[in-house]
């Protein structure tokens, strides 16, 4: 058979030389165990590198960034095991995590971000008050935090005293987002998960916090992972990027790999159905019929019934990750064919996309 010529891989958590998160068999049920709306994911994620996870709305994006930080909302019930390993060397079993350990961990060593920066904020209480609990509350010197502040909101430039003096309606929704990521950073965690954290913001403005992103994360050194259905937008961020479908990861590769020669129909066919100012319009194809609701997951490959390429195996035997390039894991049984049969009209992003048009970061 064409794939044979790759290694079959059963060891589901991708390789990695120095981890800094590994997610090993996360599922996440609503209905104790009936469906699982994150299905057996395991993902290593390396110390300082950005990973990008895309995929369709009801994916699963958000229960799995969710479960790097046990942060499922309730009632759902996370099973698995979340490892962290700390830059001294230790390594935190997160679930197994105490509720006052766990409170310190979601700050001082990963923070999150969501979407829509004004419910995460206290409309009653100035931006800089929120600093200030934030500190107390981790026992943290609170001179030296908003010292720390400052810098941080100034990296994201905004002027620090203006914001800090502000209620969170005073600033206008770029300001707020990047005040609650200033917000997240000043534990100063190793790690920064983001949950749609532009998707309510204009175009411009989403470019223009992308590129602060990246300088942070180089100034800082920050592992950083993002999530987002919007795979051009994470494309010019990540060294990485992983594709969620029906609530499991099914491809993960380098950004240019997976991007250039992804090796599953639905990571070609999620390229082919992107708005690209390169590609002709009717060169762009929606993908046919919709993925699967949690009780209507398909055995064996939960693709199969959307994929031109399914066969009788794809219907019995959900596929393992195949090792399709250096780094690069696929979920398919015809990754070969859907190489040389799916063509591409994808243009790869220019690493300085990022930094386009993005002068007026007010
Ligand atoms: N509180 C809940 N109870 C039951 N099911 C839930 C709950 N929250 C989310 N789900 C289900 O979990 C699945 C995964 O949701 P998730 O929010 O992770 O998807 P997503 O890919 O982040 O989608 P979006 O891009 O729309 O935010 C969905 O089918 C959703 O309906």
């Amino acid at each position: 058979m064409a794939h044979e010529a790759a290694t079959r891989r059963d060891d589901d958590p991708m390789d990695a030389t120095d981890p800094i998160i590994e997610m090993r068999n996360a599922r996440v049920t609503y209905d104790d165990g009936e469906t699982f709306v994150l299905d057996d994911v395991s993902m290593a994620v390396e110390r300082n590198e950005v990973v990008g996870v895309v995929g369709e709305s009801g994916s699963g994006k958000s229960m799995f960034a969710s479960a790097m930080l046990d942060a499922i909302p309730d009632p759902g019930r996370l099973s698995g095991e979340i490892l962290y390993h700390k830059d001294d060397g230790t390594t935190i079993d997160v679930l197994e995590l105490s509720p006052e350990e766990l409170r310190k961990f979601r700050w001082e060593e990963v923070a999150m971000v969501f979407q829509g920066a004004m419910s995460s904020f206290n409309p009653t209480m100035k931006v800089g008050g929120h600093f200030e609990e934030t500190l107390k509350a981790h026992d943290a010197d609170v001179i030296e935090g908003m010292a720390r502040a400052e810098e941080l909101l100034a990296d994201l430039y905004l002027d620090p005293e203006r914001v800090l003096d502000s209620y969170p309606h005073e600033l206008s929704g770029g300001m707020q987002q990047r005040a609650l990521i200033a917000l997240s950073l000043v534990l100063e965690p190793n790690v920064l998960v983001m949950d749609e954290p532009t998707a309510a913001l204009d175009l411009l403005m989403q470019r223009s916090i992308l590129m602060l992103l990246q300088e942070l994360q180089e100034k800082y050194d920050l592992t950083m992972v993002f999530i987002t259905h919007d795979l051009p937008l994470v494309a010019a961020l990540a060294d990485r990027m992983a594709v969620m479908y029906a609530f499991d990861l099914i491809e993960v590769a380098p950004r240019d790999q997976l991007i250039g020669d992804s090796g599953h129909p639905y990571t070609r066919a999620l390229l082919n159905s992107t708005p690209n100012l390169d590609a002709p319009l009717e060169e762009m194809r929606a993908i046919e019929g919709q993925s699967p609701a949690p009780i209507n997951v398909p055995s064996g490959c939960s693709y199969a019934p959307r994929c031109p390429l399914a066969t009788e195996e794809c219907r019995e035997v959900d596929p393992e990750f195949y090792e399709t390039g250096v780094g690069h894991s696929t979920a398919c049984h015809h990754w070969e064919r859907a190489r040389e049969t799916i063509d591409l009209n994808f243009e790869a992003v220019e690493d300085d996309a990022v930094g386009a048009d993005t002068e007026d970061h007010a």
